[in-house]
C-alpha cells in the first residue's frame, strides 16, 4: 500500500516540554487510523505537524513521497480540529461554501445529506448551536470533503450517543464506497474500536503501540482462574495487569494465545475471554484502570 504521510525522527518542543520525541510512523493509503492518548501525550501536536499548522524543531515531514518545508501544507489533507476556529456569525450553509472549494473531490450531495442526517439547520449561525452540534459542522466538513487524508482531532467532543452512532455508521458506510486515510483522535475508545482498521497509541511524545485493531484484539484477554493455575499458564506470557480476589486471579494477557493453549487452559477450568480496547488502553498504558 502507498504511504501517504510519514514523519522521520520528528522532535517537537515547546521550550522545556517535548511534546514530540523523535518520532517515525508512516500513514498508508485508504486506511482508518486511531491515535490513543492520555492527556498530554502529544496527540494534537502531531496532528498539527502532520497538516503543517506547527514545524518540527528537527527530522522529516513527508507527504505522498515529498518532503514538506515550513509553511507548506497539503491540498489533500482536511484537518477538523477540535477547538473550532469557524466564523462564529457566518451560518452553518456560509461554512459548508465557504469550505467547500478547498477540497477537489467535495460532494455537495453528501454534504446536504449529512445536513438532513444531523438534523442541522443550514440558516443558523455557527454562535446559536449547541456544543454538539458545532462538532457536527466539523464533522461533515470533513466527511464532505472525501480529502484523500481526512483528520479529525477529538471530532466527537458534546456529540450524545446517537449522533456518535450515527457518525460512526455514516463514516464506515462512505468509507466502504470512497476509501481514503481517515486519522482519529479521540478518548472514546471503545467507540472507535468499531470503526479504526489500526492503533496508535502515543505516551509522552513517543509511540508505545501502532498495530492493527485485529491484532490487538487477537492478542488481549482476561484469563481467570485459581491463582496457581493461572500463573503456571502465564508464566511465558506478558502479562499487563493483574487482579487478587482471594484464591482467584484474574489476568489480563497481552500475548497471542493459540486455540490449543486456550483449550488447554480451559480443561484446567480457567476461564478466557476477550478484552476491550478501552481495558487494553487502560492496563496496557495507565498500569490499570481502577480510577476509571
Ligand atoms: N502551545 C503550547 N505551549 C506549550 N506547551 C504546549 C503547547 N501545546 C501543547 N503543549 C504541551 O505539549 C504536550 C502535548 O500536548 P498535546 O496538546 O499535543 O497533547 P494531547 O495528547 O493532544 O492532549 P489532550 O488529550 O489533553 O488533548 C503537553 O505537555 C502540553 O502541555
Amino acid at each position: 500500500m502507498q504511504t501517504v504521510l510519514e514523519t522521520k525522527n520528528v522532535i517537537k518542543n515547546y521550550r522545556k516540554t517535548k511534546a514530540v520525541r523523535n518520532l517515525s510512523i508512516k500513514l498508508e493509503e485508504n486506511t482508518i487510523y486511531g491515535l490513543l492518548g492520555r492527556n498530554g501525550a502529544g496527540k494534537t501536536t502531531l496532528l498539527n505537524l502532520l497538516t503543517g499548522h506547527k514545524f518540527p524543531d528537527s527530522g522529516e515531514i513527508k507527504g505522498f513521497g515529498k518532503t514538506l518545508n515550513k509553511g507548506d501544507s497539503l491540498q489533500e489533507i482536511c484537518y477538523i480540529k477540535d477547538n473550532h476556529q469557524f466564523f462564529e456569525e457566518s451560518k452553518v450553509i456560509q461554512l459548508l461554501n465557504f469550505a467547500a472549494p478547498f477540497y477537489e473531490h467535495w460532494d455537495w450531495n453528501f454534504a446536504n445529506e449529512l445536513l438532513r442526517q444531523f438534523e442541522l439547520d443550514p440558516n443558523k449561525k455557527f454562535k446559536k448551536l449547541s456544543r454538539g452540534m458545532k462538532s457536527t459542522v466539523g464533522i461533515m466538513i470533513g466527511l464532505a470533503s472525501r480529502a484523500p487524508i481526512t483528520i479529525f482531532d477529538e471530532p466527537l467532543l458534546g456529540l450524545d450517543a446517537v449522533m456518535r452512532e450515527k457518525f460512526y455508521d455514516i463514516l464506515l458506510k462512505d468509507y466502504a464506497e470512497h476509501p481514503r486515510t481517515i486519522l482519529m483522535s479521540t478518548h472514546l475508545i471503545d467507540e472507535i474500536s468499531k470503526v479504526v482498521e489500526k492503533v496508535m497509541i502515543l505516551e509522552t511524545g513517543s509511540i508505545k503501540l501502532f498495530d492493527d485493531m485485529d491484532t490487538i484484539r487477537n492478542k488481549s484477554y482476561f484469563v481467570s482462574g485459581k491463582s496457581d493455575v493461572v500463573e503456571s499458564i502465564l508464566k511465558h506470557k506478558n502479562v499487563i495487569h493483574k487482579d487478587q480476589h482471594g484464591k482467584i486471579t484474574i489476568a489480563a494477557v497481552f500475548n497471542t494465545m493459540s486455540k490449543q493453549e486456550i483449550m488447554e487452559a480451559e480443561e484446567l477450568e480457567l476461564s478466557v475471554e476477550g478484552m476491550s480496547l478501552q481495558k487494553f488502553f487502560s492496563y496496557y498504558c495507565m498500569g490499570g484502570d481502577k480510577h476509571e
